[in-house]
């Protein structure tokens, strides 16, 4: 499966074409727009998410709520384009130039995407590099949870530190923790930390700051042997840390114990071996985070990742602008201070599909029912090992 995304932040829509989904597959905006809004809720983000209310539409590949094997288009219309149609318009007009952005931002792609396509107005870089897209992105991934739903895999996520307050973390099952953390205005399911979090995104947001944080995410019921050891772009956490990392403001992946390996002996980072007649092979624990060999080991997936701070600060670091080469102080109409809750619905989804790839990959078929057929043929196999 692939997928390719176009639409800049303040256009009239966001656009994505996937290929290569099977077809029998029970999809209706609604399963889509679940995802959209989970991406929209979280405390600490600016005034857009208050315009923009997400929705899709499927625009191919599916008819009567079933997919057919078709490419599936979707769009997600930007409802602040109303405000925006002059400046973003994709006819020749005077306004862009009247009104071009010649200061770059520390830390948002502004200065070397003006360097490298040669632009003097910057707005042509951060209206795509604006994680706008990762609303479009996230529709994908809905797309691709759908497949996964049907053969038991849950994913959720929860958010683990948000600045310099840590959350404890909940070893709840996905589909558990889902609800919980649905339930918390910064997706994590340490409820006694919440108030603590947000008075920290409210003390960086009056000092003109914004913060960053850490999130987890969980895929449960992946079963062995996705991805593979034989290719390094087959390796599975491979991918999924490409996808991850490729996430705005994404900017550190681990699986399991992960960094923290560095300072562990083998025997406390491997995970024993067990064999039952009932459940087969089996680990006795998943410091691994579900990956040996670049393959799933059948354990949860489980995978960390770190947000730094929202670069737009309303109290601006040091730049210079590109026309008059002079430093300015900066002035900032809106901004997210803190869009970790947002990211971790990201991540989940950027997960999903790449999970949802090697999936069929390994179970490869045109139509549900021939994945279906080589799947539950596969588990019984496993189980008999
Ligand atoms: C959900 C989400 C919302 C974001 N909101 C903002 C924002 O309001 N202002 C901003 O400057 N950056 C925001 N970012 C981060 C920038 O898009 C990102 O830092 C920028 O594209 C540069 O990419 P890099 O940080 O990966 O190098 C957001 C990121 C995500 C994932
Ligand atoms: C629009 C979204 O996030 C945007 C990501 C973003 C950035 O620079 O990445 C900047 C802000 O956009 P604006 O400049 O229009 O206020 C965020 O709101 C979204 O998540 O849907």
């Amino acid at each position: 499966m692939r997928y390719l995304t176009a639409g800049e932040s303040h256009g009239p829509q966001l656009t994505a074409i996937i290929e290569g989904m099977p077809s029998n597959i029970g999809l209706t905006a609604e399963h889509i727009d679940i995802e959209l809004q989970r991406r929209q809720k979280g405390y600490g983000r600016g005034k857009r998410m208050a315009i923009e209310s997400d929705s899709v539409r499927i625009v191919g590949g599916v008819r009567h709520g079933m997919t057919t094997g078709a490419p599936i288009a979707l769009v997600v219309d930007n409802k602040d384009w109303s405000h925006w149609s002059g400046i973003m318009g994709t006819e020749p007009t005077d306004e862009p130039v009247k009104r071009a952005i010649t200061r770059p931002r520390p830390g948002h792609a502004d200065l070397n995407g003006g360097l490298k396509y040669r632009q003097t107005d910057l707005r042509n870089i951060l209206e795509r590099s604006s994680a706008r897209e990762t609303t479009i992105r996230v529709a994908c991934g809905a797309v691709a949870r759908r497949l996964l739903q049907l053969f038991g895999i849950d994913i959720a996520s929860q958010v683990l530190r948000i600045g310099e307050i840590a959350a404890e973390r909940s070893d709840l099952p996905a589909a558990e923790l889902r609800k919980v953390t649905e339930l918390s205005p910064l997706r994590t399911a340490d409820a006694d930390s919440e108030a603590g979090m947000m008075r920290h995104i409210d003390e960086a947001k009056a000092a003109g700051d914004s913060v960053g944080g850490l999130i987890e995410v969980i895929a449960q019921g992946v079963p062995v042997g996705l991805g593979s050891h034989v290719q390094w772009d087959r390796k599975l956490d491979g991918s999924i840390a490409r996808a991850v990392m490729s996430i705005q403001a994404f900017k550190g992946c681990e699986f399991g114990v992960g960094f923290e390996a560095a300072a562990l002996r083998g025997s406390m980072v491997h995970d024993e071996i067990r064999h039952d007649p009932q459940h087969g092979f089996t680990r006795a624990s998943n410091r691994a985070g579900g990956f040996e060999g670049g393959m799933t080991t059948g354990e949860p997936i489980i995978v960390r990742a770190v947000m730094k701070p929202i670069p737009t600060l309303y109290k601006p670091i040091g730049s210079v602008d590109i026309e008059t080469k002079q430093p300015f102080a900066a002035q900032i109409e809106r901004s997210d201070s803190c869009a970790v809750p947002a990211a971790a619905v990201v991540m989940e989804n950027a997960i999903a599909w790449e999970l949802a790839c090697a999936f069929l990959e390994k179970f490869g078929g045109d139509s549900y029912e021939e994945i279906s057929r080589n799947y539950y043929e596969y588990m019984r196999y496993v189980r008999s090992y």
